[in-house]
């Protein structure tokens, strides 16, 4: 059945989504081609691609793939988009369904979907986003994709396959939920790259509180249109793959759906406009509907709803009633930092690497612990960044722990950062006290310091002896020392901390190792 039009856009005025992200503003990395030229269904050819899908061989065509997405977010909202029904994930199977959800006699009959696909709220938008090539830090590549429109619609029910009984239930849970749909241009091409987009645009949406986009608890979920092609021809027929609700899934997915595509018209085939499902336990996607070219949905406008005006301070009638009209300057002035402002901010106020502030940004929390280890310490922030992003995140990645569960707190670690500043502790011994701090809840570093007494040992007199002794006890590394050997010296430097069991600083041995000869 055919699906109205939600809303009408204010005539005469087209929003850009330029304030949803306005691009990254450290273009460090490889610059993209221009957005604006290439009409749908042309070649893409001003992105530079990730990867092209094979290397050719002498006499063979090269191939490029082509990825669009689509992308549903869920909108955090307690009511749906048309009834006062309740939204959360979990709740009991047709438990938040109102008789307008369910289209029950008396209620118009739906087999539609109220959508504003004819009229988006927003088109010709641009989303930002770096994407790591390779193992250097220097292969940051910077991209920017096309957004063809955002717009609004209801969600639908969802089914549930029950493979014992050969049954298919219905929860009407999710039924008429908002849901934003953000449409990208086909300016993409690899799984790795869409997934990086996805995960840019699903920190943004959380960051302004338009989606909770957990994309395990389907609040997020993305259809991959893919096509390949040789360069400089026409895009090739696209297939569709729904519903895919994991970024690593997406990527994976992508880069199947090209190879098949490689494969099967090398092999003297052809690609069917159909839509696909990603079966994630084989790893490969399957047909589920052939398309048909264009399906036609007989959009028909929804009488019962009233335009949806947006205006700015410029275009806003004089007199409008602040209740009946939009005015997205002043929703504007409300937005909360995005994060590649955030990023920008990180990069020059601290120094930090473009990749240490995506990985800081990318983690839920990790930005906040951050922020709160550099209140309370003195050290340099590049060693609070790389505590916090090496022996930190490495701990909770090992043991598959959000940033919220560590045990360690920001406090914590200021205090131990604090000891290594002022060289009551060696770097060895700091690690020594993390791993006793993420053991035993609730101690102080002081207090593991001088438990397992860890303390640097700062006694000149002591470490006099301790050189003499192990210089006695190494007669022939003395005699290479005193040859030139430069590796003699840092030999004796070692021999001297293990007698300290790591608790001297190696500068002062080396000092003194130095006068004594
Ligand atoms: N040749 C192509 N190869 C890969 N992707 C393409 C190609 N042409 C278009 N696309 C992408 O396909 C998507 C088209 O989405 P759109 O919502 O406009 O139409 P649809 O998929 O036909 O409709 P539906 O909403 O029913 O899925 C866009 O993300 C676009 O970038
Ligand atoms: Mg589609
Ligand atoms: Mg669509």
């Amino acid at each position: 059945m055919a699906a109205p039009v939600l809303c009408r856009l204010c005539p005469g005025r087209r929003w850009s989504l330029a304030y949803i992200n306005r691009g990254s503003r450290h273009e460090t990395g490889t610059p993209t081609g221009s957005r604006s030229s290439g009409k749908r269904g042309q070649s893409s050819g001003v992105q530079q691609p990730l990867i092209t899908a094979e290397k050719p061989r002498k006499g063979e065509h090269e191939w490029a793939a082509v990825v669009g997405l689509e992308i549903h977010a869920q909108i955090s909202s307690n009511s749906k988009l048309f009834s006062g029904s309740q939204v959360h994930f979990a709740a009991p199977p047709n438990s938040l369904v109102s008789f307008f959800d369910a289209s029950l006699p008396g209620t118009l009959p739906a087999g539609y979907q109220i959508t504003q696909q004819r009229l988006p709220i927003a088109v010709n938008g641009s989303l930002a986003y770096s994407v790591f090539v390779g193992k250097k830090p220097s292969q940051l590549i910077n991209k920017t994709v096309r957004i063809k429109q955002i717009q609004l619609e209801q969600d639908s029910g969802k089914s549930l396959h029950d493979d014992r009984r050969s049954q298919t239930l219905i929860d009407l849970n999710r039924a008429g939920v908002g849901l934003l749909e953000v449409v990208l241009e086909p300016d993409m091409s690899c799984g790795e790259e869409a997934a990086t987009a996805v995960k840019e645009l699903q920190l943004i949406l959380q960051t302004l509180g338009t989606s909770q986009a957990n994309m395990a608890e389907g609040q997020l979920r993305v259809d991959a249109n893919i096509s390949v092609h040789h360069p400089g021809e026409p895009l090739g027929v696209r297939t569709e793959v729904k519903n895919l609700n994991s970024a690593r899934f997406l990527a994976k997915a992508i880069d199947y759906e090209i190879q098949r595509q490689i494969n099967e018209l090398e092999n003297g085939g052809e690609i069917l406009n159909e839509t696909r499902s990603f079966d994630y336990k084989l790893g490969c996607t399957v047909p589920m509907r052939d398309k048909e070219g264009k399906q036609d949905y007989r959009f028909i406008p929804e009488p019962n709803l009233p335009p949806l005006l947006l205006y700015d301070s410029v275009s806003l009638p004089a007199g409008a009633d602040p209740q009946q009209v939009i005015d997205i300057d002043q929703i504007r002035k409300r937005l909360p930092e995005l994060p590649s402002v955030t990023r920008e901010k990180l990069i020059q106020q601290y120094g930090m690497l473009p990749e240490h502030s995506l990985t800081l940004l990318n983690e839920a929390g990790l930005l906040e612990f951050f922020q709160n280890v550099m209140k309370e310490t003195r050290a340099e922030p590049k060693k609070v960044t790389s505590w916090v992003l090496n022996t930190f995140l490495g701990f909770l990645k090992q043991q598959n722990l959000a940033v919220s569960e560590s045990p360690v707190t920001p406090s914590a670690l200021a205090e131990l950062l604090n000891l290594l500043d002022r060289k009551a502790i060696s770097s060895s011994a700091a690690k020594q006290v993390f791993e006793e701090l993420w053991r035993s809840k609730g101690k102080t570093p002081a207090h593991i310091v001088s438990e397992k007494e860890l303390g640097l040992l700062q006694d000149r007199e002591t470490l006099e002896q301790l050189c003499q002794a192990t210089m006695e006890e190494h007669p022939q590394v003395v005699m290479d020392m005193k040859k030139g050997n430069p590796r003699a010296i840092n030999k004796l430097i070692g021999l001297v901390r293990k007698a300290t069991l790591s608790r001297a600083d190696p500068t002062v041995i080396k000092e003194i190792l130095e006068k004594k000869l």
